[in-house]
């Protein structure tokens, strides 16, 4: 019988063939470059752990999106990484427990989920961030956001724009000045992401409606946030917001979108989204969190942001030219050689006289000492 599906993948995994390959190689290393001249110390966690150490650092994070299976050494059940920042909030928890706060760290590497996100059905994906542990201050919150942008920049993205939000604004707002009992707060959540005013008035959500307005770019925005009397319960955070926003207005395009909470699945006061020209759908995203300790323990502050690149590595590897090759002939100079190499070639060494310079992708031949141009 004939194995059609040998060579099938499942849905949402792919490879990255050469061009794909270079471009995502490219968007880690420039990244990687800038976290670590801001000082943040790249760590690598590993690809799976047991399923409770993913799942239970930080408040709100769903271990059913995550690939489970019984680890066959163990027993114990393991997950696949769905989110390294849950890794690192292990990692700055227990063996970095000590090391001097705010504790800088930074990372990248393939995560997983069992199901694609919206629309786009791919099942893993590149994940490069960093986290700043230790606090969620409006300075650590203003350093993550530009440091954001900067790595996206440096990536090759144009056009960045930043979409701030406030995970916590219902529950904030439903504890204090506009009461929701627990069966309303999902609702009228759903009718905030709906951006329903007819329906939220129907969930006894009116109170909420001004928060439907102050939506886009974000000095109108704010302004409406502001004027929307929450009896002093939005003050820090519009305080917070505004300060964040002074210090990176002018490096991006700036919104914001109060009650948006699509992928905030633990940030506290803080969120931002992070877009690029030309990119369908987000980059990436980031805000402030606690850390759970041990039970008894005071969770701890932190910070980060997360980019998911592969929309942007798509783009490049679409764009990018290959790079020159140099075909070294049979019989090449072995010394002659190292030095182009050494001067930036790539070189090709033929194995064989039947070996096409050209239809290898070479652009120069060397002759003699000479990278001689086909
Ligand atoms: N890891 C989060 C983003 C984040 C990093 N740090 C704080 N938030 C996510 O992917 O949604």
């Amino acid at each position: 019988m004939q194995d059609t599906d040998r060579d099938l993948l499942p849905e949402g995994l792919g490879d990255r063939l050469p061009a794909q390959a270079r471009a995502a190689q490219h968007v880690r290393r420039v990244g990687h470059d800038v976290l670590a001249s801001h000082g943040y110390a790249r760590v690598e966690p590993p690809l799976l752990e047991f399923e409770k150490s993913l799942a239970s650092r930080m408040a709100g994070v769903q271990a059913r999106r995550m690939f489970r299976f019984v680890d066959p050494a163990s027993l114990r059940l393991l997950a696949l990484r769905s989110d390294i920042t849950a890794q690192v909030a292990r990692m700055a928890a227990t063996s970095l427990a000590t090391a001097p706060r705010p504790l800088r760290l930074s990372y990248s590497g393939p995560v997983s989920t069992i199901k694609g996100d919206g629309l786009d059905p791919a099942r893993e994906r590149l994940q490069l961030g960093a986290e700043l542990v230790g606090t969620d201050t409006v300075a650590a919150a203003a350093e993550i956001v530009e440091l954001a942008i900067e790595t996206l920049a440096s990536a090759g993205a144009t056009g960045i724009s930043v979409d701030f939000t406030l995970p916590d604004l219902v529950d904030t707002l439903s504890a204090g000045p506009l009461p929701l009992d627990a069966a309303q707060i999902e609702k009228v959540r759903e009718m905030l992401d709906a951006k329903d005013a007819g329906g939220l008035v129907d969930v006894g959500g009116e109170g909420y409606l001004p928060l439907l307005y102050a939506v886009g770019p974000f000095e109108s925005a704010i302004a409406q946030l502001e004027s929307f009397q929450a009896g002093g319960a939005l003050d820090s955070r519009i305080e917070g917001l505004r300060a964040i926003a002074a210090r990176v207005g002018g490096k991006a395009r700036l919104t914001l979108d109060p009650s948006e909470r699509h992928g905030f699945e633990y940030q506290s006061w803080f969120g931002f989204t992070i877009y690029a020209e030309g990119i369908s759908g987000s980059l990436g995203r980031g805000g402030t969190y606690q850390i759970l300790g041990q039970a008894g323990e005071e969770p701890e502050a932190a910070t980060g942001f997360s980019l998911y690149p592969d929309p942007l590595i798509g783009a490049l590897a679409a764009t990018s030219d290959e790079p020159q090759k140099l075909f070294l002939p049979l019989g090449y100079d072995v010394q002659v050689a190292a030095q182009q190499r050494a001067v930036g070639w790539i070189t090709l060494a033929a194995l064989s006289d039947s070996d096409d310079p050209r239809g290898l992708g070479c652009s120069h031949v060397l002759e003699g000492r000479e990278a001689v141009a086909l």
